[in-house]
């Protein structure tokens, strides 16, 4: 990503959380000047200190791009320090599970640019992915420059319809921990079987990585890739006899977890 348009009037980030702090760290580590950034947050922390950015202090009148990323029950009292950059040129993404674009438009006015985008923290690491909506004020240069700046930290796709985000959130936004669980609960049934702890977290985590890795780059869907780990009679069959009864086994897992998750965001944005 080229900064220089966004470095020549600043990003203000509204919220060093886990989620700020991963598309922060993103955005530094692929160039974007400190200087350019001004966060507000109530309690940085030294790790933000250190990294050069503004902290607090009165928000830039014309800020290229406001990333807001507080939680929703925290947006009615920390989205209105924002106010003064709404109506105008200042581009908002929003990074909030469930709060709609309506909800900005009646705290910045109607004629802000605003952005939803559903990020998730493998975004730190510049292998994030990232949904984003605009809404009918988003032109689409400002499409294109919160496309710009969340590729910065991996993959980004144009969602059709605002509709769509609660279902994304609960895939790919929430997503990553259910995969953390999975590693979690894998170390944990290797150690049921004898293993020392050590041993079956390094083998749980190198296996879902390499999963991962083997999933994006292989021509193969995961169907396949599946089956070709899948002897006939062998480890994996008595293994996925188990996770794939339909109630009981992933498939009616994820889709009771997955649907909670996106009730969730429905409700978020009540
Ligand atoms: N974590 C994730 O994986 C993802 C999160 N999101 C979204 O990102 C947003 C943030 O989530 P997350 O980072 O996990 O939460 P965190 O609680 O880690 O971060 C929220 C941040 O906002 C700060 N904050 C609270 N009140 C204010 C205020 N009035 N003004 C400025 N900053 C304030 C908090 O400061 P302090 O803690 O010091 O009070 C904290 O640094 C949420 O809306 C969530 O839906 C989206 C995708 C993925
Ligand atoms: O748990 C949450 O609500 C946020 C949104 C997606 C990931 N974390």
């Amino acid at each position: 990503m080229d900064f220089k348009a966004i470095e020549a009037r600043g990003l203000v980030l509204l919220g060093h959380g886990k989620m700020g702090g991963a598309l922060l760290s993103g955005w530094l580590r692929q160039g974007l000047n400190p200087q350019a950034v001004q966060v507000i947050t109530p309690h940085p922390s030294e790790a933000l200190k250190a990294t050069g950015v503004r902290i607090g202090g009165p928000v830039p009148s014309d800020a290229a791009v406001a990333v807001v990323a507080v939680k929703p029950q925290k947006m009615a009292g920390a989205l209105p320090q924002l106010a003064p950059l709404g109506g105008g040129r200042t581009l908002f993404v929003s990074v909030a599970a469930g709060i709609r674009l309506a909800a900005y438009e009646a705290v910045l006015g109607a004629g802000t640019p605003v952005v939803r985008a559903m990020p998730n923290t493998p975004a730190a690491i510049g292998q994030g992915i990232t949904p984003i909506i605009g809404n009918a004020s988003a032109s689409e240069a400002d499409l294109t420059l919160a496309e710009g700046l969340l590729s910065a930290v991996g993959q980004v796709v144009r969602l059709d319809a605002e509709s769509q985000m609660d279902a994304v959130t609960a895939v790919s936004g929430s997503g990553p921990a259910y995969v953390f669980h999975l590693i979690e609960t894998l170390a944990a049934a290797g150690v049921a079987e004898g293993l020392s702890p050590e041993l079956a977290l390094t083998l749980a985590r190198a296996t879902v990585a390499g999963a991962g890795a083997l999933a994006m780059q292989s021509p193969d869907d995961p169907a396949q890739l599946r089956i070709n780990v899948t002897s006939p009679g062998g480890t994996t069959a008595a293994a996925l006899a188990v996770l794939m009864e339909a109630e009981t086994g992933f498939p009616g897992l994820l889709n009771r977890a997955v649907h909670a998750a996106a009730e969730r965001g429905r409700e978020l944005g009540k």
